[in-house]
């Protein structure tokens, strides 16, 4: 393991009797870097972070957390939100955090410091002392959260953390993840919602059938995809280097049609446009139209598996 990385995954597997849950999967996350684990249900995400934690073992292969093999030792230096939310109801909502402080090696102290900070920044300061059976959904969500980032982990993972929150809670989380990135904190979260993806990630992995099937950053992602052009023509560009598919709305009257232009994969709008330039090809519009992480899981993983 090198030093500018803070996880690595080699080769790890998980089965279950016959059933395969991750199919010799490696990555490796940088640190400081935000690292999206994306992947549709049943892709393998939480059995892959749940091996992370050492909360089940793989059945091969190597990890390293931190240049440390999972275990205990590694709690001060990780913070973690698990997919499936769950707190003592009758505990209040500092004590609580104070509590999963005190399991990092905290201070109670400095454990009901930083709980205080953190419910004041989520907007729960008038709710540190309720029970967390009187917090909302979204809230006890957010009081979670504060317990996983209490103890300023130099890693922290988060398993879907974005589902349940209303759009106001997700764009708090999106700030949280950003503000931990730039104070050093390397975040690993899993999602299957691409649109947070975009907006988060250095890099990521996308992940489907317990396999790997693309690691990197977004804009390596997109190019996995042919380019896709929206052009006005006066003729059809079917034929041309490059183009693989060219469909055309109607005339709109003077002779100028919108095409909807496919590349062949590898071709760029930049070798097209020359050639239509140099061919005398009349264009009155050109436009890349930009794929989105949406349509790259597809592309990638196929429509039978979901993603938002
Ligand atoms: N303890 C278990 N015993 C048997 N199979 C399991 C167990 N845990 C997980 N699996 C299976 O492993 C596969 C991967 O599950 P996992 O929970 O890791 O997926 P995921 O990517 O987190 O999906 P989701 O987005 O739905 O939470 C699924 O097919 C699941 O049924």
């Amino acid at each position: 393991m090198q030093a500018d990385q803070a996880l690595v995954l080699d080769q790890v597997t998980k089965r279950y009797g016959d059933f395969t849950a991750v199919d010799a999967l490696s990555f490796a996350v940088r640190t400081g870097e935000v690292f999206g684990f994306l992947g549709g249900n049943g892709a393998g995400k939480t059995t892959s972070l749940r091996m992370v934690l050492d909360i089940i073992r793989p059945t091969a292969g190597n990890i390293s957390v931190l240049g440390r093999a999972p275990g205990r030792e590694n709690a001060p230096f990780l913070g973690f939100l698990p997919e499936e939310r769950g707190l003592y109801r009758t505990m209040s909502a500092i004590d609580t955090i104070v509590y999963f402080g005190r399991l990092k090696g905290m201070s109670a102290g400095d454990a009901r410091t930083e709980g205080l900070a953190l419910l004041d920044r989520f907007g729960l300061s008038a709710n540190a002392k309720s029970t967390m059976d009187k917090l909302s959904k979204g809230m006890a969500q957010k009081v979670q959260l504060a317990t996983a980032v209490v103890n300023s982990p130099r890693l922290l993972i988060l398993d879907e953390p974005f589902s349940g929150l209303d759009p106001v809670n997700q764009g708090l989380l999106e700030d949280e993840i950003r503000n931990a990135s730039a104070t050093g904190a390397t975040v690993v979260f899993s999602t299957h919602v691409m649109q947070h993806a975009e907006r988060l990630c250095d890099r990521l992995l996308l992940l489907a059938r317990g396999r790997k099937k693309f690691e990197g950053n977004l804009d390596e992602a997109r190019a996995l995809l042919p380019a896709r052009l929206n052009v006005t023509a006066r003729q059809q560009l079917d034929g041309l280097p490059g183009v693989a598919d060219c469909s055309g709305g109607p005339d709109t009257g003077d002779g100028w049609r919108d095409y909807a232009v496919t590349l062949e994969p590898g071709a760029t709008a930049g070798g097209l446009l020359e050639y239509c330039t140099t061919n005398g090809i009349a264009l009155r519009r050109f436009e890349e139209r930009r794929a989105s992480l949406h349509d790259v899981f597809l592309h990638m993983v196929g429509s039978g598996e979901p993603a938002q």
